[in-house]
């Protein structure tokens, strides 16, 4: 299995009182990839995360970071993974240089192999390396976060929710810079809220549901799964009675001159709704269609396993 950057192997875990928050969860992150675990809250993907991290017991099962087990390579694993954490944490007290040597202090990194300097300006915070952390904004302290996690050049890291909260032009530089990284060759592992940035940066999703992993796939086949599709169409006059047709799912009028069409695609095409309308004596004058999304996919996989 050295393919792989991380290799989650049965894994459980029961909090203390009970509650079960990863049910035999089995899952591979390829190494090279951006990997997305999407799921609503309290799915369970901070648990794995946070065991990976070594912060969380798990009740059963193993796990593998960079082909090191960790229990049986903790130090290797650990040195294996860099992990933002949804909380911020680090001194207020010292500069962001000051944060991100002692963290490199802390991992071993010789001093002439430490990137500090460097790290802050990817993140762009060079021109804070000297402020005190305190003083920075949410947005700062959070990529003082990725950079804290980066600075033993770990070949995996892991972001839990990282844009939670972040204005949009800070999520599209934390996103260039989580792409640049992966382009450089890191494996990124994130959580997420936002279906439309997972399906524009993750290769691989995988959906975890009541501890349980539901799917993991190659983000373009989960969203092809989606079989829904919408064409509406604006027809010449006004429409008195609607065409009707068993291959379609649904017809519904959506303005006096206007239907929309719902159909799956391994039942109709879109060429054989146009012709039903024409076959109706109606000029088309407009036609537009909706593709369904991870959105669509998601909602209908965590409500079937629900
Ligand atoms: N320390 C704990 N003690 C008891 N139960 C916990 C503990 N931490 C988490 N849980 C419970 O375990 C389940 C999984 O939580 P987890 O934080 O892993 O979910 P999540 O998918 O990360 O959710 P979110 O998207 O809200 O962060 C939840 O029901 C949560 O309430």
């Amino acid at each position: 299995m050295t393919d792989a950057a991380i290799q989650i192997t049965d894994l459980c875990k029961t909090y203390a009182g009970g509650k079960v928050a990863l049910d035999h969860v089995n899952l591979t992150v390829p190494r090279g990839q951006i990997m997305g675990l999407l799921g609503p809250n309290g799915a369970g993907k901070s648990t794995i995360i946070n065991i990976l991290a070594g912060l969380v017991n798990k009740t059963s099962g193993s796990a593998r970071i960079w082909g090191f087990d960790i229990d049986a390579n903790p130090r290797n694993a650990r040195n294996s993974i860099g992990i933002v954490n949804q909380e911020i944490l680090f001194d207020p007290f010292f500069t962001p240089l000051e944060t991100l040597e002692i963290q490199a202090g802390y991992y071993g990194v010789p001093k002439a192999e430490r990137r500090s300097i460097e790290l802050l300006r990817a993140v762009h915070l060079e021109d804070k390396a000297h402020a005190y952390s305190r003083t920075l904004s949410g947005g700062m302290k959070r990529r003082l976060m990725v950079a804290k996690a980066m600075v033993h050049s770990p070949p995996i890291l892991v972001l839990d929710e990282p844009t939670a909260g972040v204005d949009i032009e800070l999520r599209q530089q934390l996103w260039s810079y989580v792409r640049r990284l992966n382009e450089g060759g890191v494996t990124i592992v994130l959580t997420t809220h936002y279906l439309e940035e997972a399906e524009e940066l993750c290769d691989r999703i995988a959906i975890i549901n009541h501890g349980k992993l539901i799917t993991d796939k190659p983000t373009r086949e989960l969203v092809n799964m989606a079989q829904e599709k919408v064409v509406e169409v604006t027809v010449d006059r006004d429409l008195a009675t609607l065409p009707a047709h068993p291959q379609f799912e649904k017809i519904e009028k959506s303005g006096e001159r206007s239907l929309k069409i719902t159909y799956l695609k391994n039942r109709a095409t879109a060429g054989e709704v146009l012709n039903l309308v024409q076959s109706e004596g109606f000029a088309i004058v407009d036609v537009s269609t909706h593709d369904p999304d991870l959105e669509d996919v998601f909602l209908t996989l965590t409500r079937a396993a629900a």
